[in-house]
């Protein structure tokens, strides 16, 4: 139950819907038990009375149960569906909250089609939260509480009968159940998840699949999946059903019984023959509404498996975050041996790293492929906490700034930039939303884009401009926001060198105050940076000022002969 704290909390925001479900729900009840009850006795009383008045009463009694049943029954389901999407409202933007920090991290350990089959699954599971598992028993219970105390006026034989009834139909029998269901209920939400991801892979791969002629291998697979899935959820829904029946069946044999017994203490002069038909038609009544309390452990079991797989997604540590202001003024980065190891591997992606940037500098981070510089810009971004070491900017520890002010004072240039569907002119308010159309063209003349107009749609993930585009107008992107720590990975790979170098000449003539780290895999123009410093194996190897490192021929030197020979 604790699992279910978080989803418990956020129902009873909605307390009032809830009690008034509650209340309606015990009304429906006990009007459905009174209508059948007093059919009942008006059966017996009119084969045992001529008198006209009394029958008409009891008929206008029954006509105002039947009423106050049905309007009863519509006022339970308006509230408590009202207070269940108002939870699931709560629920999705708490997770969301909850969730966005966690971003760039969260693929290193769950795949997109789990994480959507949580996200979406998970949460509509807890739909049944409030309809199937927290009210209901409530509402059960003080139905049956309140049928016992009326017929134990009557016969407490027959109370005790009724009772007895009840805990067989509420405990017993959901728990038989239970155990049964459990083992099923893993294994389709597994098939769910597996569905899930797979599908996902699908649509992400089509094309390289369609390219590897696999297609139809992979069909076949996501066919199977599906097919499994579709047993699975078939067996949970004949399991169901075999539930719900043995429970109406217990629950008809208990109204048969109270049938026996009544007949027999009519039959010993300790029970009035005239209510005997309605105390079995209350009987029946009560028990109407108990079938589905055979799938109470299920739906339990489902809220709760779902709540802890979406808590599993979000209990993950969040970064430590502060609530220092970043210093105003020119910014510098230092990283004192800082190490850094990603989740489950076993060695360290960085070893004791200790850097200092200045304001004003512009330094270039190259090495071989899987050395660690990409890794080390996430870790200048705050993505990841260190595993050890001290990373501060503007004299101020990492731990005590708040990571979106952080991210706030950075133009920020990855590997791979995402882009929205939408104009090139929306694509460039994301970074700065109050810049002006001629702000726009002037960043994208920079960066020699000025061909694209502004109101050119870009397709879903930029997909309707080359790579070399893309990556301009993410620098231009950044250029827009205008501050003055630039992060920038690769950011000319795609694009032919003489414009690369235009625009970095651009960008460093025109914030000649700004620090710039540029993770470089080409070791050409690196003449105009400050700082070169070279990585191997998540070490830094090598560093200084381009004539400093060539006249060490050292690391440096030799990439560079090997980049010569290649080329001449
Ligand atoms: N998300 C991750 N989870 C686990 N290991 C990772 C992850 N990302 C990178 N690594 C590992 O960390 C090491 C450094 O990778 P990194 O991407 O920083 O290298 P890089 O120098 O930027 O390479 P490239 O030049 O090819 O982009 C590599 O051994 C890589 O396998």
């Amino acid at each position: 139950m604790k699992e279910l704290t978080l989803v418990l909390k956020l129902t009873l925001l909605e307390k009032k819907d809830v009690l008034i479900a509650i209340f309606f729900g015990f009304l429906a009840g006990i009007a459905g038990v009174a209508l059948m009850g007093s059919s009942g006795y008006l059966i017996s009383k009119a084969a045992l009375t001529s008198q006209m008045t009394t029958l008409v009463v009891m008929a206008a009694v029954l006509k105002l149960f039947g009423f106050a049943s049905a309007l009863s029954r519509y006022g339970e389901r308006l509230y408590s569906h009202r207070a269940t999407f108002t939870m699931l409202s709560h629920l999705r933007v708490s997770f969301f909250e909850r969730l966005s920090p966690l971003a760039p991290r969260i693929f290193s350990k769950y795949r997109s089609g789990d994480l959507l089959s949580r996200i979406v699954g998970d949460v509509e599971s807890l739909q049944n939260f409030l309809l199937r598992v927290f009210y209901p028993p409530v509402v059960l219970g003080i139905v049956f509480l309140s049928v016992v105390f009326f017929t134990s006026f009557f016969s407490l034989g027959i109370a005790i009968v009724i009772f007895i009834g009840m805990l067989l139909t509420v405990v017993v029998v959901p728990a038989l159940f239970s155990s049964r269901k459990r083992r099923m209920d893993g294994q389709v939400r597994a098939q769910r998840g597996n569905l899930a991801i797979e599908s996902t892979e699908f649509l992400y791969g089509f094309r390289d699949l369609k390219i590897h002629q696999q297609l139809n291998a992979k069909e076949q697979q996501l066919k199977s999946d599906a097919a499994q899935y579709n047993e699975g959820q078939r067996q949970e829904g004949l399991e169901e059903n075999l539930a719900q029946s043995m429970n109406a069946f217990v629950a008809l044999l208990v109204s048969f019984f109270v049938l026996g017994v009544g007949a027999y203490f009519v039959a010993a002069g300790e029970l009035d023959g005239l209510y005997l038909a309605m105390l079995v038609m209350v009987s029946i009544a009560a028990f109407e509404n108990v079938a589905p309390m055979a799938a109470f452990p299920t739906h339990f079991e489902e809220s709760r498996k779902a709540a802890v797989r979406l808590e599993e997604i979000v209990a993950e540590p969040d970064l430590p975050q502060g609530s220092e202001p970043m210093p105003s003024g020119p910014l510098d980065i230092r990283l004192d041996k800082v190490s850094f190891q990603y989740p489950n591997e076993n060695s360290l992606a960085l070893d004791r790293i200790s850097l200092h940037l200045l304001p004003g500098t512009k330094t270039a981070i190259v090495g071989p492929s899987g050395s660690g510089k990409s890794t080390l810009m996430q870790v200048l971004l705050s993505v990841f906490p260190l595993s050890q070491g001290q990373l501060s900017i503007g004299g101020i520890p990492v731990e005590a700034l708040k990571q979106e002010e952080i991210w706030q004072q950075m133009n920020i240039v990855l590997q791979e930039n995402h882009f929205f569907y939408g104009t090139i002119r929306s694509n460039l308010l994301v970074a700065n939303p109050l810049a002006t159309d001629e702000q726009m063209i002037d960043v994208l003349a920079k960066v020699q884009l000025d061909i694209l107009p502004l109101s050119m749609t870009v397709e879903e993930k930029g997909q309707n401009l080359s790579g070399g585009q893309k990556q301009r107008l993410a620098i231009a992107r950044a250029m827009l926001k205008g501050k003055s720590l630039w992060l920038m990975d690769e950011p000319v790979s795609s694009v032919d060198s003489l414009t690369g170098h235009a625009i970095y000449q651009q960008m460093f003539q025109q914030h000649k105050d700004d620090l710039f780290v540029i993770i470089s895999h080409d070791l050409t123009g690196l003449e105009k940076m400050d700082q070169i410093i070279v990585m191997e194996k998540g070490c830094i190897v090598e560093s200084g000022s381009y004539d400093e490192l060539m006249e060490k021929k050292a690391y440096f030197y030799q990439l560079k002969e090997i980049e010569n020979s290649v080329f001449t």
